[in-house]
């Protein structure tokens, strides 16, 4: 995929348990009245079953504005809700078996941990890199190291593919993500657990736009 054909600023990383007390469909429909323009569904515990269900009422919200869905990890999920696409990681399954079986796929995204990841044939596959992470994240504590700015920067030297910036991201530090050479922004708690969502997809978006 080219940068032409992701052409997604800001993403949001969504999951039930994520946004507390706030329902999750409301904050989606919240952030994309913001300015999020393409949403991840991420639950980690939910049984095929539930994330199946979860997944087809994220859809019908979704739908009311085109937002694409991407589903974590889970291709049987990503296949029955005929998903845009999918998000793995290195202990996922692989980018080359998806692009092999799911035809329909229309964007893998695959994480980044180690610059040697960036040669192999699982990076040529997927459509969109992750810079996994950008910085420290208590939402997701199973990361290797953070590749700070510099990382980012050394990532986008080595490869043209749409690069997603994940990790802590909120509208203090995008726009230097975005100067180091990210496409995208992907954002959890800065959205899911803000007082006001959609305030603070206006502002995220507002930051990115600017240092573009
Ligand atoms: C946009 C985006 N980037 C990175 C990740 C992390 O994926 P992974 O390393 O597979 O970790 P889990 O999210 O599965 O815990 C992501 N989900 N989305
Ligand atoms: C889902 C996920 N993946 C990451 C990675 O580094 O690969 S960090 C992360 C969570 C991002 O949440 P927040 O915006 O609250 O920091
Ligand atoms: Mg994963």
């Amino acid at each position: 995929m080219t940068k032409e054909n992701f052409p997604f600023k800001l993403y949001l990383v969504l999951s039930e348990k994520g946004c507390a007390e706030r329902h999750f469909l409301t904050v989606a429909e919240q952030a994309i009245l913001g300015g999020v323009d393409i949403v991840q569904l991420r639950e980690k515990k939910a049984s095929t079953q539930e994330f199946v269900e979860k997944a087809f009422r994220l859809q019908d919200v979704l739908a009311k504005t085109g937002t694409p869905l991407i589903i974590n990890d889970n291709l049987e999920v990503a296949q029955k809700v005929k998903a845009y696409g999918i998000h793995v990681g290195n202990n996922d399954i692989a980018p080359s078996y998806i692009s092999a079986v799911w035809k329909d796929c229309r964007s893998i995204g695959y994480s980044i941990e180690f610059l040697e990841q960036l040669n192999t044939k699982e990076a040529e596959v997927s459509d969109c890199l992750a810079v996994s992470p950008v910085f420290k994240t208590s939402t997701k504590k199973n990361t290797i190291t953070e590749w700070g700015l510099q990382g980012v920067s050394e990532i986008r030297n080595l490869t043209d593919k749409p690069l997603i910036a994940i990790g802590n991201m909120n509208s203090l530090n995008v726009s230097n993500v975005i100067k180091a050479g990210a496409d995208c922004i992907a954002v959890a708690s800065a959205i899911c657990l803000a007082k006001d969502p959609m305030k603070a997809a206006i502002e995220i978006r507002n930051q990115i736009e600017k240092a573009l």
